[in-house]
């Protein structure tokens, strides 16, 4: 989630040997066109990214239905929108589209995914493959500025989220001084991020994990969202982070707003599992903030 330009996205998919699958996505057509074109320079197959705000990338069954459009699986959810029409990619998608108009129910699949009990999960998957056969390695993710749009995700699609949040910023230099943020901007950023990660939390399986990144200094923004999500999810927990370079949290709260406003950090234990950079500290980086949590059963 929030994944241009893509660095992050690359990252990942590198660690992965360039197997599976990435969904980098971003609300902004543009940014998904750098992801797009990273991936292709970097010759990464196994990123696709979609246009999609992240605030609705969650879809439910029920929101589905009531348009009348049954879903199959997850590729049919992120439609090629804009550009040229004609390409093999689309016209795939669209007779999935189709097939799907036709009154059956849909069933709740292992791993999130919707079949109408006929058609098998794979079948799915061999259909990527032969279109990855077809246009050749690459090909299909920068094809004269293409950009597929996402109608988002069915619960627990996921087996894990980076929700590296859009943020003040103010671990980046040169704005670190740069005076442009509030107290009243900052507390906007953090409700805007807790919004965010409720999507994040509904979009990975029990059993995943969810890493939530800033590249701020800003509590708020950091172990302020932590707190919210512990207390907010009794089945999250955080885990310890591999590679630890970065320092620990900060402990307890801080009043804002003259005493009006208690903003809660982190117990002692807590603030041992994330991670923060301090750009003052003789590691010399830029202001960064690493969050890594497990997810257990949900209750639902
Ligand atoms: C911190 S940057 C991400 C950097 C990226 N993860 C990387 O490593 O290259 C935040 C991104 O969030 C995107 N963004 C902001 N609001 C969004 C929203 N509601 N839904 C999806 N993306 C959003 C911005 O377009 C921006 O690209």
């Amino acid at each position: 989630m929030c994944a241009a330009p893509g660095g992050k996205t690359t990252a990942i998919a590198i660690l992965m040997k360039d197997k599976g699958e990435v969904v980098a996505c971003d609300r902004s057509h543009n940014k998904v066109l750098d992801i797009m074109k990273l991936a292709t320079e970097m010759g990464l197959t196994c990123i696709n990214a979609y246009k999609l705000d992240a605030l609705k990338s969650v879809c439910q069954v029920k929101e589905i239905l009531d348009v009348g459009v049954e879903i199959l699986d997850l590729e049919v959810l992120n439609p090629v929108v804009t550009g040229t029409v004609g390409s093999p990619n689309e016209e795939m998608k669209n007779n999935d589209m189709t097939k799907c108009r036709n009154g059956t129910k849909l069933m709740q699949t292992e791993n999130g995914r919707k079949t109408d009990g006929k058609m098998q999960l794979n079948q799915s998957e061999d259909r990527l493959k032969a279109v990855h056969k077809r246009n050749g390695p690459g090909r299909n993710h920068c094809m004269g500025g293409r950009v597929r749009t996402s109608k988002g995700y069915f619960p627990n699609s996921f087996d894990r989220v980076l929700l590296d949040a859009p943020c003040s910023a103010l671990g980046l230099r040169p704005r670190l001084f740069a005076g442009e943020e509030t107290l009243m901007s900052l507390t906007h950023h953090a409700k805007y991020q807790r919004r965010m990660f409720d999507r994040a939390v509904q979009l990975v399986r029990p059993g995943g994990v969810i890493v939530y990144s800033t590249c701020t200094i800003n509590p708020g923004e950091n172990e302020a969202l932590v707190r919210y999500a512990l207390d907010k999810y009794e089945f999250l927990s955080l885990a310890a982070q591999d590679p630890r370079i970065g320092g620990p949290g900060l402990v307890g709260q801080c009043d804002l707003f003259d005493g009006k406003f208690v903003e809660e950090w982190l117990t002692e234990s807590e603030a041992e599992l994330v991670q923060r950079f301090d750009p003052s500290s003789t590691l010399d980086t830029i202001g960064f903030f690493i969050a890594k949590f497990n997810v257990g059963q949900k209750e639902i």
